[in-house]
């Protein structure tokens, strides 16, 4: 079987710098892939180049038979390629479910209508989502009450909106308790099973990765070290050298995480 996103020899420079370093991996529908490496690995750069921010120099990026090289951001988008964003500020004041109902409406591309009675429109899909997230009870709360971890439940939900095929999550558990943690990266494992969907996350906290990604890649200066299943890279010596320094192990950096 194919995979949905097909990344072969991507690379991109910064001037001198090899920011991603001719990157190849695969991530399948109804997989949870990690991307993990220290900092200025080119994490982000990779995302960006997948969710069209950044155009690559070199190699391909092939998502559900097409290509997203050169392609812009909103148009990857269309092609169902989501991303968590944060509830800006102006929205906060929004209920929950009139996020999502924004998010429902942009998503049939009906952005000038919905200030109008944006109350009245998709309310039982934008439920529906809430649902999934476990945040209907919550539907007509102001976003500006909720906790933190809520909201994120809420960005969710508003990312489902599009009903993605593929979703990017850039540290999604950052500033997050570790309970709270927990209980966002299994709801995403949720959605993972019971939607099919593919989702590549990058995160710091190694916890998270260990316990909810199926496979993860380690990047190191731009280049791919290692891939392959949580335990495998947890022992691969390479790994550990590169990605903690010399006589460190996994166990030894969680501490300090
Ligand atoms: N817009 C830019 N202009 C110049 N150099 C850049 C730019 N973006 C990234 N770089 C460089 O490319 C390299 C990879 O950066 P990137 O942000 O992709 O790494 P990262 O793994 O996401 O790091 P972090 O974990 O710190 O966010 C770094 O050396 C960085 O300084």
């Amino acid at each position: 079987m194919t995979a949905l996103l097909q990344v072969k020899n991507l690379g991109k420079s910064f001037g001198g710098v090899k920011a991603v370093d001719g990157i190849t991996f695969e991530l399948a529908a109804g997989e949870l892939l990690a991307l993990i490496g220290p900092n200025g690995a080119g994490k982000s750069t990779t995302f960006n180049m997948v969710n069209g921010q950044l155009r690559a120099d070199q190699g391909s990026i092939r998502f559900d038979g097409h290509e997203l090289v050169g392609q812009k951001p909103r148009s990857i988008w269309r092609l169902g390629v989501g991303r968590t964003f944060q509830i800006a500020e102006t929205f906060a004041s929004l209920t929950v479910a009139e996020n999502v109902q924004m998010a429902l409406l942009s998503h049939d591309a009906r952005l000038y209508s919905m200030w109008r009675r944006a109350a009245d429109h998709k309310r039982d899909k934008a439920l529906a989502l809430l649902e999934q997230v476990g945040m209907k009870a919550q539907a007509d709360r102001p976003c500006s009450e909720l906790a933190y971890g809520d909201v994120k439940r809420v960005e969710l939900a508003i990312a489902m909106a599009n009903d993605p095929k593929l979703l990017l999550m850039d540290e999604p558990t950052a500033g997050m308790a570790p309970k709270e943690r927990n209980s966002l990266m299994a709801l995403t494992k949720e959605l993972v099973i019971q939607r099919g969907l593919a989702v590549l996350f990058t995160e710091h906290s190694m916890d998270v990765v260990f316990a909810y990604a199926d496979r993860m890649i380690v990047l190191a200066r731009g280049r791919l070290i290692a891939q392959g299943k949580p335990l495998e890279i947890r022992d691969d010596p390479k790994v550990q050298a590169v990605y903690f320094g010399t006589g460190k192990t996994f166990e030894k950096a969680q501490e300090h995480a």
